[in-house]
């Protein structure tokens, strides 16, 4: 009996989790996507309920709009929905990237990169004149750190994962920790071939400070900390309201 209620309550919270993300990201397309937008498309679970907003709304009010992937995953998301697909190439200025996060602090600083797309998630967002996240409550804190528990993802050259890793402990503390595949053996392999770590801090820290020291090590390609990018975030409540957060605010 026990066991059936905490499966039951397992599968209330998964379901609630689902709403949240797909009622902050229908919420943001609707803010912040217009006819003629070039849109930058995230990667990960809630970005597929705003790319399935996007395909409506493309087909209901017949809108033209270009999509710039940041990852395979998102590539594959545009082109399964019919969704126009561009580059950075073609299209190397955004009207918006909307995007998820794994945590979002009190000033809109990210951490980024659960799903290993980190590095071309910054470059879309950075080319981007409006950055916007959308995620689930779980994802909302004041401090970095409080909600995701897994470190902050940093994209390194093959070769370099060790030394990068020791560099990182021994000036910051923590464990930098080579990210392994699932149903793969070995490391986890991004899109632009190379591996990620995983940083588990152990302290309070100036994330502009650090993310500028990280990124100076040779070796590192980018750090999972998005900061001063994000204009706004979505965040889908348990409630079904929808949160947002921006970065003057200071509601947590
Ligand atoms: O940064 C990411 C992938 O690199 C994702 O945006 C982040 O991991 C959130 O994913 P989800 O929407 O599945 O919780």
């Amino acid at each position: 009996m026990q066991r059936a209620l905490s499966g039951a309550a397992r599968i209330g919270a998964r379901m609630a989790e689902e709403a949240a993300k797909r009622s902050a990201a229908r919420a943001a397309v609707e803010q912040h996507v217009r006819g003629g937008h070039v849109v930058g498309i995230g990667s990960g679970s809630t970005v597929v309920f705003a790319v399935e907003r996007l395909s409506e709304k493309v087909k209901s009010e017949n809108l033209k709009i270009i999509c710039v992937p940041t990852s395979f995953q998102a590539r594959q998301l545009i082109l399964e929905h019919g969704l126009t697909l561009s580059d950075l190439d073609r299209h190397p200025e955004l009207d918006v990237a909307i995007d998820g996060a794994d945590e979002v602090d009190s000033k809109l600083t990210c951490i980024k990169g659960g799903g290993g797309c980190l590095t071309q998630e910054k470059i879309v967002a950075s080319c981007a004149k409006r950055f916007i996240v959308v995620a689930d409550y779980r994802k909302r804190s004041s401090e970095l750190g409080q909600q995701w528990k897994k470190g902050v993802p940093i994209e390194v050259v093959p070769m370099a994962y060790v030394p990068v890793g020791r560099t990182i402990a021994a000036r910051f503390g923590g464990t930098a920790d080579l990210r392994m595949a699932v149903s793969k053996a070995g490391p986890v392999v991004t899109d632009n071939g190379n591996f990620i770590l995983d940083w588990k801090f152990d302290r309070k820290h100036d994330w502009q400070v650090v993310n500028t020291q990280i990124t100076l090590i040779p070796g590192v390609v980018e750090t999972g900390l998005f900061i001063g990018m994000a204009e706004k975030a979505y965040f889908g409540m348990q409630d079904g309201s929808v949160a947002t957060q921006e970065p003057g605010d200071q509601k947590n």
